[in-house]
């Protein structure tokens, strides 16, 4: 027989699963199992197969994510693919644009999300986790007696309105039972709607660059597929819904002027800047407007995630639970005013992101289980990918630097660097916060440059565990929130806003796993499937394997639910 040889032919890798689809099926369909298992048959580039065979890259090594998110970042770019389709669903944001226009954005949105800002709309969003504790409460025993509730729905309006009130400025209303809202509505259901026209989104970006508006139009009204038709629709609500925000907003900011005291959201903060900016630095109303799409979208199902699994592990381990929980009455017991309740007393941001146990219980859920465990990238020209531990090639030999053809599809793995052994230790798949204290239980200062505000939202020095293997993570040194110029924007908020959460939470409720028992004697079990996203599920007999939900046994806290010194 003939060896073929093509550029990545002595990368190792898994055998080709499907002539079509290659090993996608298997690396995003519930990929768990799938995906550990090659980090552990191969070292950190590892080939697998794409659409009709296509070679593709799977990056976990830390060098090599270096240099393609930081050092080499510009042989590497988001694909047109996604590019397009989100530009033509949510507009000119972030997410939609590259190069120029995309540095144009982050130089004004960045400092927006600076810890300056954070600290002062904290206040506005507590009420908020409030809220939702109150809720779930409605629904309790006031005996002290557990019920089975599914968090899921209740953290995801939580989220949205973190993002609508905190970021935006709106209130959606999102945790009043009887509301209904079109745009929110939309904003939670647009990616569930993308995906079944998934194999059409290859075929966006040409039709983009070949038919006028017209011909799209008419395409997609004939095109036998109801869901492009639906997201149509979906686009023009989202237009429509973030341009009202956007009018509003601005007009807020010129009624009340430049200088009106603190600010309560951060669209006012980016408004005001954007008007301050000098003309060719200032993004137009449809970059706004495109970004209150892309922070809505960006925020929601991301967090909402990362809360659902934290739930779930505290609901295992009632002794993390109670030191948390502990942890955040102390804390709260401090600064309540003499005789006041301590549950209703709010942290201020310094003293509640430096809770160490919930700051070790939110990174090390955030390490072992990303919310969004791949990215993908596509090489623009020739390069070569250095290594920071060799590989090992077809033939067994190690290799120090893997060479990428331009047009090569690169898949960042974040689960892979985030369970790195090299880097975190040899229990880098267990769950254990402790690696994120000191011996005498304080929090490591792992995000120390953050405190300077000029830096948020930039790139950081690469942290890591071990000298010599560090990630280039804004986070931490994980990649759970990617790193480089295109790392999430966010991810301050979100670790304000998990934590604020969590804390109103275990202070008022406890969580365990669901306890009722059927006629077979068994119970409910969860299962994460991860789908692109973390999917929670409940397994047959008692749930289809498919639905989204945790459902966990919650009652009102007690005082034996706390540690005892
Ligand atoms: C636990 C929660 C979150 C996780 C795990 C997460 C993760 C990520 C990741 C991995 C990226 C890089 C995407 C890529 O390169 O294609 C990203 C980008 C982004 N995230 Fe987040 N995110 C979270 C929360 C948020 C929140 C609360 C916001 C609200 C503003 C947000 C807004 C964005 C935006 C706008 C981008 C695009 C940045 C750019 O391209 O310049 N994210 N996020």
């Amino acid at each position: 027989s003939t060896i073929r040889s093509t550029p990545l032919a002595t990368v190792a890798g898994p055998k080709k699963e499907h002539w079509l689809t290659g090993n996608l099926h298997r690396l995003f369909k519930d990929g768990l199992d799938y995906n550990v298992e090659l980090f552990k048959r191969y070292d950190g580039v590892i080939k697998v197969y794409g659409m009709l065979g296509a070679e593709q890259l799977l990056v976990y090594d830390p060098l090599a994510l270096q240099h393609m998110l930081v050092n080499g970042q510009d042989a590497f770019e988001e694909t047109e693919m996604f590019i397009q389709t989100n530009k033509l669903l949510f507009g000119e944001g972030l997410i939609s644009t590259l190069g120029e226009q995309h540095k144009k954005q982050r130089k004004l949105l960045n400092p927006v999300f600076s810890l300056a800002n954070l600290r002062s709309i904290l206040p506005q969003i507590q009420v908020i986790a409030d809220e939702l504790v109150r809720r779930l409460q409605d629904g309790l025993q006031t005996n002290g007696d557990a019920r089975e509730i599914d968090v899921l729905p209740w953290l995801g309006k939580g989220t949205i309105e973190y993002v609508g009130r905190g970021i935006l400025g709106v209130n959606f209303d999102s945790l009043e039972p009887t509301k209904t809202n079109q745009y929110t509505d939309t904003i939670r259901n647009v990616q569930h709607t993308a995906i079944k026209v998934l194999l059409l989104r290859p075929y966006v970006p040409w039709a983009v660059r070949n038919l006028s508006l017209y011909w799209r139009i008419k395409l997609v009204d004939w095109l036998p597929f109801p869901a492009l038709r639906q997201l149509r629709g979906m686009a023009h609500t989202m237009h429509r819904s973030a341009s009202e925000i956007y009018l509003e907003k601005k007009a807020e900011v010129e009624l009340s002027g430049v200088d009106d005291g603190p600010a309560r959201d951060l669209m006012s903060i980016m408004i005001k800047a954007n008007l301050s900016s000098q003309e060719k630095a200032r993004l137009t109303a449809e970059e706004l407007i495109g970004n209150i799409n892309t922070f809505l979208l960006g925020g929601q199902e991301t967090t909402t995630s990362a809360l659902a699994r934290m739930l779930y592990i505290l609901a295992r381990k009632p002794h993390a639970q109670a030191r948390l929980r502990t942890e955040v009455r102390e804390a709260r017991s401090a600064l309540a005013a003499n005789g006041a309740d301590w549950r209703q007393t709010c942290l201020p941001y310094d003293i509640l992101v430096g809770l160490s146990f919930l700051d070790a219980v939110v990174r090390e859920t955030l390490r072992l289980h990303p919310p969004t465990s791949m990215m993908n990238r596509i090489a623009t020209k020739d390069t070569v990918l250095p290594l920071r531990f060799p590989v090992r090639t077809v033939s067994g030999e190690e290799t120090t630097s893997v060479p990428v053809p331009a047009g090569t599809n690169v898949l960042i793995s974040i689960l892979g660097a985030n369970r790195n052994k090299d880097v975190w230790g040899a229990d880098a798949d267990e769950w254990r916060p402790e690696r994120w204290l000191t011996a005498s239980g304080a929090g490591r200062d792992v995000d120390a440059e953050f405190c300077d505000e000029s830096r948020v939202g930039t790139e950081a020095p690469p942290r890591g565990r071990m000298e010599g293997a560090k990630y280039p993570g804004v986070y931490g040194g994980m990649m759970t929130f990617l790193g480089g110029s295109r790392a999430c924007i966010g991810f301050k908020f979100a670790e304000m806003e998990i934590k604020q959460i969590l804390s109103a939470l275990v202070s008022n409720m406890h969580f365990a796993l669901p306890s009722a028992v059927d006629e077979s004697g068994t119970k409910k079990e969860i299962y994460w499937r991860i789908d692109g996203l973390q999917v929670p599920v409940v397994l047959a007999p008692h749930g289809d394997g498919k639905t989204a939900q945790v459902p966990l046994d919650i009652r009102l806290v007690k005082e034996e639910d706390f540690l005892w010194p």
